[in-house]
């Protein structure tokens, strides 16, 4: 049965307090690392998203057979912490799961001495992880252009490798701040890396337990932020949103200085208010891959020329996240070009449809980067439900702050 559901805002104006989802990359890393102190830590404010909550219980969960479903950070780090901890797993995922890469990751563990076959195609899941025999190998060069996920899912195990490990990252560091997330977890959990230049070094050492509380997600902020700068006025308060935060998607904050919407911190979170955009725009998405979809979405929205670097990693995420938003900018009479290699542009049409609608390729980033263009017209969003991932009351937010929603089931 295929679901639809259309959105559309009367007025314009938005105004409301919103209590953002947590963020699912700094909980599923709290939570792999709690289950490596092997004592109890107070996790609080854990995300609700469907890849924490998997997390969770996969983690609680003798079966032999783990299904880490559509959720990148779960295949990746489950991984390493089966492989390291000699657990004897078969880890599958998704039809879409299966053809995201991990042979990375997978190398890098079987040189450490984890055993790990592929039982389908040789360098993606499905996986079988067998006994871990330590080769006594501390040393790795590691590719560092595909998936930051490999090397986060490395440095979090690290500590407990008899030697450690000092992990040498080859090539562009893409994703970088995710990385750097990693290690401040790890550094409040009581394990300490040294990161200079391109090597990491972690020594062997005991995770501690700690408290921690997981941040408002800045990636679901994002759209919010897009929904101020499509609106005609607006005053959104999103709440648990830090100044100083471990997530790379902070950055939204400049980016949308740029495309119109300034923000006020407060103690509570960040107040966002309208003002002037530009009108052409280049940004380089390496940092912070999750905020393209938005970014693009918006500026065929506003009208606004862009152009992109740093978009490598979007072919290989929950879809081929370039060749979607390449057909759906298509139905808004906007094109987006890869201009010369790696360098992308956005060139904005003029929008005269009555309705948009906007397939979501089993992307919740689709669902929620396109949503916001229902404050410029109705919009329909197809297989809407996958906004589970990340962010399962998005429409039910959008409702708060005035947007009529309305689901359809076919
Ligand atoms: O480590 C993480 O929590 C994540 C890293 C990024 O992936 P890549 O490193 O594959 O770009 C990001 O896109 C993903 O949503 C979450
Ligand atoms: C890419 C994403 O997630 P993951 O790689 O963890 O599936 C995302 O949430 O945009």
């Amino acid at each position: 049965m295929s679901q639809s559901l259309t959105l559309s805002h009367p007025s314009g104006v938005l105004n409301g307090s919103i209590k953002l989802p947590a963020s699912k990359s700094e909980a599923n890393r709290a939570l792999i690392i709690a289950a490596l102190s092997g004592q109890e830590s107070q996790l609080h404010n854990l995300s609700e998203a469907n890849d924490t909550q998997l997390l969770q219980r996969l983690l609680k969960s003798d079966a032999e057979t783990i299904d880490a479903e559509d959720a990148g950070t779960v295949m990746r780090f489950l991984t390493a912490f089966y492989a390291i901890t000699g657990q004897q797993k078969t880890l599958t995922g998704t039809e879409r799961m299966c053809q995201r890469p991990i042979k990375v990751l997978v190398e890098a563990l079987q040189e450490l001495g984890a055993s790990i076959e592929y039982l389908g195609e040789e360098g993606y899941p499905p996986l079988k992880i067998g006994k871990f025999s330590g080769s006594g190998k501390k040393q790795l060069k590691v590719r560092s252009d595909i998936s930051s996920q490999y090397i986060s899912a490395l440095l979090m195990v690290a500590p407990l490798l008899p030697e450690g490990l000092e992990l040498e990252l080859e090539g562009k560091i893409g994703s970088r701040p995710y990385i750097e997330m990693t290690l401040s977890l790890m550094q409040h959990f009581g394990v300490s890396a040294d990161f200079t230049e391109n090597t990491i070094t972690v020594k062997p050492q005991q995770y501690t337990s700690a408290a921690f509380t997981v941040e408002s997600d800045w990636s679901a902020a994002s759209y919010w932020y897009s929904l101020v700068a499509l609106s005609k006025e607006a005053d959104i308060t999103l709440l648990g949103l830090k100044e100083q935060s471990f997530q790379g998607d902070r950055a939204v904050v400049d980016i949308m200085y740029r495309l119109g919407v300034y923000t006020e911190f407060t103690g509570e979170g960040v107040r966002l208010l309208k003002k002037e955009h530009e009108r052409h725009l280049s940004l380089d998405f390496s940092d912070c891959p999750d905020l393209a979809q938005t970014v693009v979405a918006l500026c065929a929205g506003l009208g606004i020329h862009l152009d992109m670097t740093g978009l490598e990693s979007l072919r290989i995420k929950e879809t081929d996240r370039i060749q979607a938003l390449q057909i759906e900018v298509l139905s808004m009479n906007s094109s987006l070009q890869e201009i010369s290699p790696g360098v992308f542009h956005l060139e904005p049409g003029i929008l005269h449809k009555e309705q948009l609608s906007f397939r979501t390729y089993q992307d919740h980033r689709m669902a929620m980067a396109f949503a916001p263009l229902a404050l410029l017209e109705p919009v329909e969003i197809q297989e809407p439900s996958v906004v589970r991932k990340s962010y399962p009351r998005y429409w039910e937010d959008l409702g708060k702050v005035g947007f009529e929603v309305v689901m359809q089931q076919e």
